[in-house]
């Protein structure tokens, strides 16, 4: 289940920077700041150490994380209870994650929780921020980090919503900052996205979409910054109608949970929304879907602004769809999808059936 890297091995000492004349921060002096990619930067590939700062619902999920992938993990956190909770949130997940497979040397052994900020970064391959969401802190905490950090490392942020141009901006260094937008638990869900904001070297922005690729993930590095960048638009548009429908009185919490889990979502697990219409259209495909349901954008089913089906956008919708079909048959979609589907119902049937005899053995 695990893809195909195996993680670092953890019990190799972290890799050795590059060598640097004395700084109160890194190393790297004034003159040098700023420059495009330090020489010395560890390849992606080869990181041993990651520092995670902010060990809540996320910052606590990318531990668990790369400690299955094989990382040492250094988290910091400022709350009192932050190491009990962290160490809570990887045993919960550690079964899980031993089930679908360990790297060579992945431990919770090789977790330790720093008492500064500065500690936790001083020999951080990568470090990866997972602060509460609020613009003010992620300027300050990120500008902290930077000037602790070392200069040849990436620091990428978990922000759900802002963009890096606008946290960025106290950073000394902030040509190695990017937003590194992962999805909830990052220990099992895959994607993360990838961007920089104005200040963002190309070079951070590719480094640490390899980095994440080794450890695991599922990748989209983006060319430019978008607000809510993209899984987020999609689900937030979701989510839109569905606040204005409990807002109405339209349909209940329940209705719109069961609409997804029961429907579109079930199918959203292995193929998009572009692939699934594409299959709505029968043998005619995307041209037909859009033909034949294009106008209807139009009504008022939606309170989200749509775009004007034009030519164009129906012609491109239509090309880009065929490329990810890249050539198989309807025939041979339908029997994609329907093993698909399958297989996450019989998943998740054999989820409800393991939890209802655990609950007949508590008696619940
Ligand atoms: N919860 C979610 O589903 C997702 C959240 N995110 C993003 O992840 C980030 C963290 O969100 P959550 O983990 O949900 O929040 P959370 O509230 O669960 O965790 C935040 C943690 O940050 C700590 N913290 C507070 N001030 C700090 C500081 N100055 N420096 C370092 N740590 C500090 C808190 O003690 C807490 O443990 C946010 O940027 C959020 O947008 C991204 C994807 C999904
Ligand atoms: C609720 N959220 C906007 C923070 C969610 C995400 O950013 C991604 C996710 O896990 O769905």
């Amino acid at each position: 289940m695990l893809p195909e890297n195996t993680g670092p091995d953890a019990t190799a000492p972290s890799a050795p920077g590059p060598a640097r004349p004395q700084d109160p921060a890194d190393g790297i002096p004034s003159s040098e700041r700023g420059v495009p990619r330090p020489g010395a930067a560890v390849d992606p590939d080869a990181v041993r150490t990651v520092a995670c700062v902010g060990a809540g619902v996320i910052g606590g999920g990318w531990v668990a994380h790369f400690l299955a992938r094989g990382y040492r993990v250094v988290a910091w956190d400022p709350a009192p209870d932050a190491e009990s909770r962290l160490r809570q949130l990887v045993a919960a997940a550690w079964p899980a994650l031993t089930g679908l497979g360990l790297a060579d040397g992945a431990s919770t052994e090789n977790l330790s929780v720093a008492a500064t900020l500065a500690e936790a970064v001083a020999e951080a391959d990568f470090v990866q921020e997972s602060a509460p969401e609020r613009l003010d802190v992620k300027i300050g905490l990120l500008a902290e980090i930077d000037a602790a950090a070392p200069g040849h490392v990436v620091i990428g942020s978990s922000t759900s919503g802002y963009s890096m141009s606008e946290m960025q901006v106290k950073a000394e260094l902030p040509e190695r900052l990017v937003v590194g937008h992962p999805f909830n638990p990052p220990y099992l869900v895959p994607l993360v996205e990838v961007v920089g904001g104005e200040a963002t070297a190309a070079w951070a922005v590719e480094w640490a979409a390899d980095f994440y690729r080794a450890a695991g993930k599922s990748v989209i590095a983006m060319d430019r910054e978008l607000p809510g960048f993209i899984g987020n638009r999609i689900q937030e548009a979701a989510w839109r109608e569905a606040l204005h429908m409990v807002d109405k009185g339209e349909a209940t919490v329940e209705q719109i949970d069961l609409a997804m889990t029961a429907g579109p979502g079930l199918r959203w697990a292995f193929f998009g929304p572009c692939l699934t219409f594409h299959m709505a259209g029968g043998e005619g495909g995307m041209a037909h879907m859009l033909d034949h349901f294009g106008p209807s954008l139009k009504s008022p089913w939606t309170r989200l602004e749509s775009p004007e089906l034009t030519g164009e956008l129906r012609d491109a919708m239509v090309r880009e769809t065929d490329e990810v079909v890249a050539g198989r048959s309807t025939a041979e979609l339908i029997a994609q999808r329907d093993r698909r589907l399958i297989a996450v119902m019989r998943a998740l049937a054999e989820v409800d059936a393991e939890e209802a005899g655990e609950a007949a053995k508590a008696g619940r």
